[in-house]
């Protein structure tokens, strides 16, 4: 793995027609670091991520992802480096689609197995996978009958198939119960551990689901960065109440936090 940051950007802007999705984003992720990316709806989080991810270039300023610049580069070459679950890549895995094959078929970027021929070291790494994320008794079954939890934790098993350098999370908390939260941060705690784990960005909206062990937090409001750096540096009751535009209390316990509406 390579010394430079894993994700550098500067000035960056994102623009659609008057609108700006991102304005000034200076932000900068190095490999061990973990990140957690919070924000309000529309504040421009999944328009980051899809930066980081190489699936977007800046309007203005410069986004360079494991040391090399967007627009001087391939993608193709690029994004298989890169792990990403989203809800939008998750719409496009056929219901009828084998869950083991869900997770195999990322070695060769594509979604649905269609006749490639996958070697030992691909089998034994897809089942060492399964198995981490607790959804090896369902390797058989059609990914569509799976629980919205089995289904986020096959697809971060998915995004880390090809052993990415970055890993890019966009919400993965979303839509889960209280015990498929618990255990989706158990296990992305342990994730953020692991010494040879890629560098790791979660993007969500509650503070409840940073997994302990994610050294970092990136503030988004409307476009703009309100505050970035070390998590205890960064998620101070101020700044997420101005993050969200509401009085907030904050409070951490045993690596977790909590956070509502001050009184
Ligand atoms: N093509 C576009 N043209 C104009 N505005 C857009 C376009 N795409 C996204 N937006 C707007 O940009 C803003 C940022 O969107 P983005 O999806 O990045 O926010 P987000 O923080 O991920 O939101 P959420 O938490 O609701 O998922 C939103 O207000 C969205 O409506």
């Amino acid at each position: 793995m390579s010394s430079e940051p894993v994700v550098e950007m500067h000035g960056v802007d994102v623009v659609r027609g008057q609108a700006y999705l991102l304005r000034g984003v200076d932000w900068t992720v190095e490999a061990d670091q973990r990140w957690v990316v919070l924000g309000p709806n529309g504040a421009g989080k999944t328009t980051l991520l899809q930066l980081a991810a190489a699936h977007l270039h800046p309007t203005r300023g410069t986004v360079r992802l494991l040391g090399e610049t967007l627009g001087a580069v391939d993608v193709f070459e690029l994004r298989p480096r890169i792990g990403l679950t989203s809800a939008a890549l998750a719409q496009r895995i056929s219901s009828s689609e084998r869950t083991g094959d869900v997770v195999l078929s990322a070695g060769y970027a594509v979604l649905g197995r269609w006749r490639e021929r996958y070697d030992v070291h691909d089998l034994t790494r897809a089942a060492m996978l399964m198995q981490q994320w607790g959804v090896s008794p369902m390797a058989h079954r059609p990914f569509g009958t799976l629980s919205e939890g089995e289904r986020k934790r096959v697809q971060i098993a998915r995004a880390l198939m090809p052993d990415p350098e970055l890993l890019l999370l966009d919400e993965p908390g979303a839509g889960l119960d209280l015990g498929g939260r618990e255990d989706l941060v158990s296990r992305l705690a342990d994730l953020a551990r692991y010494l040879y784990a890629p560098a790791q960005v979660l993007v969500t909206h509650h503070v409840e689901e940073i997994p302990p062990g994610y050294t970092h937090a990136l503030l988004l409001r409307a476009g703009e960065v309100v505050a970035g750096g070390p998590v205890e540096q960064v998620l101070t009751q101020q700044s997420l109440s101005d993050t969200f535009g509401l009085a907030l209390q904050v409070q951490r316990a045993d690596g977790r936090w909590t956070a509502r509406r001050a009184a």
